[in-house]
């Protein structure tokens, strides 16, 4: 049984495939925060800009078997043969509690890549095709290679200095979206201080989540 909290078909915003046409499933759930705006203080992970509860979202539900929820991300694809290869991003929440070996297999039999966006904290099954690493805070990072490392910044528990060495092929620092919370750690300037830490470190580079710019999901 697989907990979906929305699918839907848009753009993705962030990361070195920014601005690729794509279907997302977005897991109800994560082992760091439970949702509530209550517990989000005490979180393992307390800057979450999304709602990650229940299974109330678009498209959203529960669903018996791989080839279910295979069936419907599919029919959520609605790009024209151009030559295009689909796309879906399974994130959440955290999508390593719910991704197993059979969906990443039924959508391959569709024809999709598989993309991945995880904490980092459980180790990522074989088969996906761009997996991104978002590590928290002092959360011990499980997966230590990947496509793309994208650290949303700045995070006091988790300097850039700490991954540098790990096994990615790009490395991203995100600005910290703060207006989840009004009394964030961090409320200043995230994207002047994202900048200034890529200019004086070009091994990093800028990820900007665009589809909030450009209003879409
Ligand atoms: C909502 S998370 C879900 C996937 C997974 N649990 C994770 O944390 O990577 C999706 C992406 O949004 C990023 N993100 C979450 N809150 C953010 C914020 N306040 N500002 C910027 N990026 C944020 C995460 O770091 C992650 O890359
Ligand atoms: N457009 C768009 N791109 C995204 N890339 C990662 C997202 C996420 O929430 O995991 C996300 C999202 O929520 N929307
Ligand atoms: S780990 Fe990801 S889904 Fe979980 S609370 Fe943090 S940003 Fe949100
Ligand atoms: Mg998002």
């Amino acid at each position: 049984m697989y907990s979906v909290k929305e699918a839907f078909y848009s753009l993705q915003g962030e990361g070195g495939q920014a601005g690729r046409a794509s279907v997302f499933c977005r897991f109800a759930g994560c082992n760091l925060w439970s949702g509530r705006e209550a517990d989000r203080a005490t979180a393992a992970c307390h800057f979450c800009d999304t709602d990650i509860r229940g299974t109330d979202g678009q498209n959203g539900g529960r669903f018996g078997d791989a080839d279910a929820l295979g069936a419907h991300l599919e029919s959520l694809w609605p790009g024209v043969p151009d030559g295009a290869h689909p796309q879906v991003i399974f994130t959440g929440g955290e999508p390593l509690l719910q991704l197993d070996d059979a969906l990443i297999a039924a959508m391959h039999e569709r024809g999709f890549d598989v993309a991945v966006e995880t904490n980092g904290t459980l180790a990522a099954p074989a088969g996906i095709d761009w997996l991104c690493v978002s590590p928290k805070g002092r959360n011990p990072l499980v997966q230590t290679r990947g496509d793309e490392l994208k650290l949303v910044y700045p995070q006091d528990e988790a300097p850039p200095e700490r991954f540098t060495g790990m096994g990615f092929r790009h490395f991203y620092l995100q600005p910290m979206d703060s207006a989840p919370l009004a009394s964030m750690e961090h409320s200043g300037d995230t994207m002047a201080s994202t900048v200034a830490y890529c200019l004086a470190n070009p091994r990093w580079r800028l990820s900007l989540q665009t589809h909030k710019i450009a209003g879409i999901d």
